[in-house]
């Protein structure tokens, strides 16, 4: 089902989250989509890449809200309190929300793979371009208007730092809630390697703007079963709508095209 750049409803974005979709979905005109499939090989060292810098205040964070597709936990990016830089950064790009994508069960969830190997889940950290843009609507819209860094999560121990987020999640079960959530230090979420894979693409979900400068980080984050079966008992649905739990809210692989990932690491 082809959906245009700007056109693809989340119907039709959900249409192609079906497990068994193993299609790519072309968005006509999509040079730089995502997410893609990394192969470790086909990358380029790039030794310029210097670390990424994340600098988060835990006091920014404001509320965690279900809008139908995740869960996100927003933060005041009214200051350059809470930012990330460095990288294949040019500047300083403010830290908006935070949310994930899962799976129904332990075997995908992940949207981005590595030589095709696919996690649970994916942690995505978003960033806008303050020093070009006045907003983060406005950078989404922008070829360099974003920076998402993204983590995998792999089932192992409990993830202790998480808990905080996983217990209020039934607060926000239903589509369109949204629950005061204040003090959490995202850095928290971020694995202690700081080797990562960097390319250009999108948004993964819509209005799937060509926007994004990915970084992605090699290692995963573990987190337990438990946590992530609460991620599944969320809704996609609002209250008194027909009951649809919340899992697959992954997008399918995308054409790489004529890009190359760069790495921060040999
Ligand atoms: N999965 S993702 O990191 O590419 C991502 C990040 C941010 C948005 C926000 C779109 C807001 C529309 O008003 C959508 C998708
Ligand atoms: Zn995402």
């Amino acid at each position: 089902r082809h959906c245009s750049l700007l056109g693809c409803n989340l119907q039709d974005n959900r249409a192609n989250l079906h497990p068994l979709w193993k299609g790519e979905i072309d968005v006509p005109g999509g040079s730089r989509q995502s997410p893609i499939n990394i192969r470790i090989r086909d990358s380029v060292f790039h030794p310029q890449l210097a670390p990424v810098h994340t600098q988060y205040d835990p006091n920014t964070c404001l509320h965690i809200w279900n809008n139908g597709y995740s869960f996100f936990v927003e933060f005041d990016d009214s200051t350059d309190k809470s930012i990330v830089s460095g990288g294949p950064l040019e500047n300083p790009f403010r830290l908006k929300q935070f949310h994930f994508h899962w799976g129904r069960n332990n075997d995908w969830g992940s949207e981005h793979t590595v030589d095709s190997r696919v996690f649970p889940a994916e942690l995505h950290l978003v960033h806008w371009n303050c020093s070009k843009y006045r907003t983060f609507e406005e950078a989404i819209m922008e070829p360099n208007g974003l920076a998402v860094i993204g983590v995998f999560l792999k089932i192992g121990k409990q993830h202790e730092k998480l808990q905080k987020l996983v217990d209020i999640l039934p607060s926000v079960r239903y589509k369109d809630a949204l629950t005061e959530f204040n003090y959490f230090d995202a850095s928290c979420l971020l694995p202690s390697c700081v080797d990562y894979w960097t390319y250009s693409g999108s948004l993964t979900t819509p209005p799937l703007t060509e926007s994004v400068t990915w970084i992605i980080m090699k290692k995963p984050i573990e987190v337990d079963h438990s946590q992530l079966a609460v991620f599944r008992s969320l809704l996609f649905t609002a209250v008194g709508e027909e009951e649809k739990y919340m899992v697959d809210n992954f997008r399918p692989l995308q054409p790489i095209m004529n890009r190359t990932v760069h790495s921060s690491f040999e």
